[in-house]
């Protein structure tokens, strides 16, 4: 026996097992109760003379204290409904001399007041964890495996067995593509397959983001680092992508001087947070990816030849649609129930004529030009779960007249000229295509310089980006 405990007076004892447990008590090994304190007396609505001796599920509902001291096993913080109303249990094995003599059952909070106070202070932030696990199941894992990476051509496979073949190792990946032919789903479909699995896999559009915020978006900051800093500072990407993959999208819009702070971290595998003095270390692996010509980019001198050669170990080139057309009828057939399920329907197919088109369009937008159309095909569907020619936008159905439309909305002098129904299209459509010739030309004013455009056009420059990926604008 512990000297100290045996030298309290016996009255000492019994109130200190009052004050560190409210409410306890005590059963030998048939679930007999041995002891019960007055205050879980008063709270089961009994007396202490009533209870003791007295088997322990006569006395306490729901109680479980007489399985306990059969098991030996503990069971915590389990509820329990006494009263009408749910308890907080903690019911533990006594052993005495490694031998099990009973159990000992406290429970939490006089009443379900109490209860109800306690649990009001920690719902907020039970709540806030599960915004941040939510955050984090959808935000920084992998959505995408191998098998969602389809295509059978020869040019595709070739860079998909190397995608799966390098995937198990640490180094860095370019991956090479226009826009719209699934860099991001091999990025993905990389980690996923990676050691790094667990970890998480992050994003970053360095073309989306404006460049005053691209190093704290990266490397985080301190608190005070600047005006408008949260409180206790922010962790940046690197940070959060510790031990998993950096994603490094659009690589080729990132700023020059950022390029250099990029490559540091490369070459010394540590980060310092902006306004911060202590290096941290990072382990992340990089995939980058670019439509552009990065060695053009470097020969102009608008890219680092070093980070470029950092980049560079592992070139992946995806193919553009157009290159494997034998693959569209496939993808198209995926896309359609991937968006069967997001619109609620069944058994959509396409006619004849339709897949003929698709297969023989130039798809400067590549795949998520195809499901752009699919999904507007399926938006006018009407009575039929057959996608024909008329469901699908019109610059497919007919080159030609799109091209009339062009000069129409081109040469205002023409107007009179032109067939009255070859000028007149769907307001929605003649909207878009103004939209889209506004956009070119705020481009074209401001020589492609996006953030220009923007201010231009009065709109921001996340929004240009999206507009300018919807028209296929490079
Ligand atoms: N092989 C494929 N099979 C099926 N769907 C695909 C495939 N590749 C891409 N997709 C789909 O095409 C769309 C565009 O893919 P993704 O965003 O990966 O392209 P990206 O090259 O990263 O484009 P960007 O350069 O514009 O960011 C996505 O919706 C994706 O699900």
């Amino acid at each position: 026996m512990n000297l100290g405990i045996g030298r309290l007076p016996f009255k000492w004892l019994d109130e200190i097992v009052n004050l560190a447990a409210e409410r306890i008590v005590v059963v030998d090994r048939d679930g007999i109760i041995r002891y019960i304190n007055p205050a879980y007396c008063e709270f089961l609505g009994t007396t202490v003379e009533k209870a003791t001796d007295q088997p322990v599920q006569d006395i306490i509902e729901n109680s479980r204290m007489h399985i306990v001291a059969k098991t030996g096993q503990a069971e915590l913080a389990a509820i329990q409904p006494i009263n009408n109303s749910e308890m907080i249990a903690n019911r533990y094995p006594l052993y005495i001399e490694e031998e099990l003599v009973g159990a000992v059952g406290t429970v939490m909070f006089k009443n379900p007041q109490e209860w109800w106070e306690y649990s009001k202070k920690i719902q907020p932030i039970l709540d806030e964890l599960n915004y941040y696990k939510n955050n984090f199941e959808k935000g920084l894992t992998s959505k995408y495996t191998f098998s969602d990476l389809i295509g059978t051509s020869p040019e595709f496979i070739k860079s998909k067995k190397l995608a799966e073949k390098i995937s198990v190792n640490h180094s860095a990946v370019l991956l090479i593509g226009e826009s719209g032919t699934g860099k991001e789903l091999f990025a993905h479909a990389i980690h996923q397959n990676s050691p790094r699995q667990h970890f998480p896999l992050v994003r970053i559009n360095c073309a989306s983001i404006p460049e005053h915020l691209l190093e704290s978006e990266l490397f985080g900051y301190e608190e005070g680092a600047f005006t408008g800093a949260k409180r206790g500072g922010k962790k940046g990407k690197f940070e959060l992508a510790n031990y998993g993959t950096i994603f490094l999208d659009e690589i080729g819009d990132m700023p020059l001087a950022m390029q250099s702070k990029l490559l540091r971290v490369l070459q010394e595998k540590e980060i310092e947070r902006v306004g911060g003095q202590t290096p941290i270390f990072i382990d992340v692996r990089i995939i980058a990816a670019t439509h552009r010509n990065l060695e053009k980019m470097v020969e102009e001198g608008k890219f680092r030849q070093d980070l470029y050669y950092r980049l560079n170990v592992i070139r992946i080139e995806i193919p553009p649609l157009k290159n494997r057309k034998d693959d569209i009828p496939a993808i198209a057939t995926n896309l359609l129930r991937k968006l069967e399920n997001r619109f609620h329907r069944q058994g959509v197919e396409m006619s004849f004529e339709v897949l003929n088109k698709l297969m023989n369009h130039k798809w400067p937008g590549n795949i998520r030009e195809l499901e752009n159309v699919l999904e507007r095909a399926i938006n006018v569907l009407e009575g039929t779960n057959k996608i024909e020619m008329k469901h699908l936008p019109l610059y497919l159905q007919d080159d030609q007249i799109y091209m009339n439309g062009y000069q129409v909305l081109h040469n205002e002098n023409s107007q009179n000229n032109i067939d009255g129904i070859e000028t007149v299209r769907p307001l929605k459509e003649t909207l878009a295509f103004v939209e889209k010739q506004a956009i070119l030309k705020a481009l074209k004013i401001t020589n492609g310089n996006k953030q220009k455009a923007a201010k231009l056009l009065g709109i921001g420059k996340t929004k240009l980006y999206d507009k300018c990926k919807w028209y296929q604008i490079k």
